[in-house]
């Protein structure tokens, strides 16, 4: 119908360059930031995908009513904080902010996980408490150290407040020997991992700084750096408590009785979060003088800390069955799929909105038009956006009324899958008339697959998006392991050009539409419709869990918006990433619940007994929601 693109014109300007994707892909900024000319709300027919990130675009899409408040859910500290990495003034928490991953590793250590239950041995958490006695020591005596060295003032004066904090935590260590019974200084050894961050600390005390011999610690100024890279290797273990003690604060309600309340409380007291930021506002004092290579070298030495700290969670000797990480439980003569979904899951934009750029960049725009038909308001390219505007508008109107229809009725009292899945067909008969109305307006024609490969590339994946994949992929064959991606994008080749970027394509299978080209290069607008809908989504879903009928999985499912929720529900784990609203009301509407994985995980350790392996299956209409791929990662992988 529309002839968009005369072959003439095309002629006149074969490629223009794509500078301005790669610059939208490669940035860190929000996306639609640095496009020439403002993207207006519902341009893109973003809802039924929509992010968490970055603010400002969830601001601008006001249809999924993404209101800021939505953002800061349960598990909302790290991701908001975490898109400020850049802005972040002060280094003590930039360098939290980077250790998100390693957060989440300790988080997700089944001695963490096990203390949250409450159901954490007896024994262990002796053992634990004896080890941690002889941390805090190493604690006292490089607080010791750092205030010789200091020589301010009102430094010293923190570093000795901090050094009674550190007393008094070993006084609650005592009152919990005392209760127990044990004398740590005396029974117990110290255990490899507890002895490799003592070291650690005690080097850095002595001027032993990353391999390297400081030698005699002799003028003032060179005592001040020390004090500086001392106190830069212990800031870190107080954050990572502080935020520990906020994670398992909620459990001191899992049981009338929780075993270790004590523990639970003293770590999510406001007494230890003011330690930690004054130990952090130390930290970026004793920066101030500093050359960019020293602070360098506190982050260096932050990081290290930070793994020290995972290796001794790591290292208590865990006797009973625990249900993270998922790896664990999973028997390599089982299948172990992994699925997700691929807009906004694991990208920041969505491919719809990269396509539509692609086809408005390569239109011809006014100034590429032979003098004579020019025009002020006019150009192939101006028309193509307006005719996509038109399109989204519609897609996102008619989607909103989906969503309102699937809402309408009572709230279900229990979890019905079938009455579910009735209620989809509706929703899957709109994607498809409004992918028809996309087709058949022409809008995809004539574009070039060289474009798409090329943002494709340069697409912009989740933070933790890739590293997870790329894991994944490495251990594929000792895991058994498959990763599928099952995607409502218009165009495969998209994904494939982005999961070669992220170095998995050839072990990565794509479930998605296919573009058709004419003469090997340009887009003819036809697409092979494969996946369009929820219901095509549940149908290769299941397809690809039962093509061995006789072999036994477990299975991961990570998505982000409604067209998920069927996909969600039958996978063994199904996890959410972003804040979609529409999502959570029309699961709230069917009788799903949605639990942040940690506390999920935490009561499946609760139940779980002398058997582990098992926990995890269950269709029982639940959810997991997740702060971001980091999080997945230590959750399926831990470690490993
Ligand atoms: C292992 C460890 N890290 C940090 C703290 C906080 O003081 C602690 N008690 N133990």
């Amino acid at each position: 119908m529309l002839s968009l693109f005369p072959s003439f014109l095309l002629r006149l300007n074969p490629k223009p360059p794509l500078s301005l994707f790669s610059c939208i892909a490669r940035s860190s900024s929000p996306i639609l930031i640095g496009l020439s000319s403002p993207i207006p709300p519902g341009f893109f027919p973003l809802p039924r995908r929509c992010p968490v990130f970055p603010l400002s675009l969830v601001r601008q899409l006001s249809v999924e009513s993404g209101s800021p408040s939505s953002l800061s859910s349960v598990r909302g500290r790290m991701e908001v904080a975490a898109n400020s990495v850049a802005e972040a003034s002060s280094g003590a928490k930039k360098f939290w902010l980077r250790s998100k991953n390693e957060a989440m590793l300790a988080t997700y250590t089944p001695f963490v996980v096990c203390l949250a239950s409450g159901k954490l041995e007896l024994e262990t958490f002796r053992q634990y408490i004896a080890q941690d006695f002889h941390f805090l020591r190493s604690f006292a005596s490089a607080y010791e150290k750092a205030g010789e060295y200091a020589d301010d003032g009102d430094a010293k004066a923190t570093i000795s407040e901090l050094q009674k904090a550190v007393l008094d935590e070993m006084n609650l260590h005592n009152s919990v020997i005392q209760e127990w019974g044990i004398d740590p200084s005396k029974d117990v050894l110290c255990s490899p991992a507890t002895v490799k961050y003592i070291n650690f600390l005690s080097a850095i005390s002595d001027g032993k700084i990353g391999g390297k011999d400081f030698g005699k610690i002799a003028t003032q100024f060179e005592k001040t750096i020390i004090a500086a890279y001392i106190v830069g290797a212990m800031v870190p273990c107080m954050r990572l408590y502080a935020f520990l003690g906020k994670e398992l604060e909620p459990f001191l309600k899992i049981a009338r009785d929780h075993p270790y309340s004590s523990w639970i409380k003293k770590y999510s007291s406001s007494e230890f979060e003011e330690a930690a930021t004054l130990i952090e506002d130390l930290l970026d004092k004793l920066s101030v003088p500093l050359t960019g290579e020293e602070l360098d070298v506190i982050g260096k030495l932050y990081l290290q800390a930070m793994k020290l700290e995972i290796e001794f969670f790591l290292a208590q000797t865990i006797m009973q069955p625990t249900v993270v990480p998922l790896i664990g439980l999973h028997d390599p003569k089982k299948r172990f799929c992994i699925f997700s979904d691929f807009d906004l899951t694991c990208t920041v934009v969505d491919s719809t909105a990269i396509l539509a750029e692609i086809a408005i960049a390569k239109a011809p725009k006014t100034t590429d038009l032979p003098v004579a038909n020019r025009s002020i308001d006019w150009s192939p390219s101006s028309e193509l956006r307006e005719t996509w505007k038109a399109l989204s508008a519609k897609y996102a109107e008619d989607y909103q009324q989906c969503i309102d229809t699937l809402l309408k009725g009572h709230e279900a009292k229990a979890f019905d899958m079938d009455d579910l899945y009735k209620h989809f067909e509706h929703l899957s008969e709109f994607e498809k008339q409004a992918n028809s109305r996309v087709f058949e307006s022409g809008v995809l024609r004539d574009m070039n697959i060289d474009d798409i490969k090329e943002s494709g590339e340069h697409l912009k994946l989740q933070e933790g998006c890739a590293s997870f994949l790329q894991k994944i992929v490495m251990q594929k064959k000792k895991m058994n392991a498959e990763l599928h991606i099952l995607s409502y994008c218009w165009c495969a080749d998209l994904i494939r050009s982005a999961l070669s970027a992220a170095g998995c394509l050839g072990s990565v299978s794509v479930h998605s539409n296919e573009f058709m080209y004419a003469e090997g290069s340009l887009s003819t607008g036809e697409v092979l419709r494969n996946i369009e809908t929820p219901l095509d989504k549940i149908r290769v879903f299941k397809h690809i869990i039962n093509r061995s009928s006789n072999e036994e999985y477990l299975s991961v499912y990570i998505g982000d918006s409604v067209g998920d929720l069927l996909c969600l529900l039958e996978a063994d784990v199904g996890i959410v990433l972003g804040s979609s609203e529409s999502l959570r009301k029309v699961g709230k509407r069917f009788g799903v619940s949605f639990i942040p994985l940690f506390v999920g995980s935490a009561y499946k350790q609760r139940e779980a007994g002398l058997d582990a392996s098992s926990a995890w299956r269950a269709k029982s209409g639940v959810i997991y929601t997740a702060s971001g791929w980091p999080e997945i990662q230590a959750f399926i992988l831990g470690h490993h």
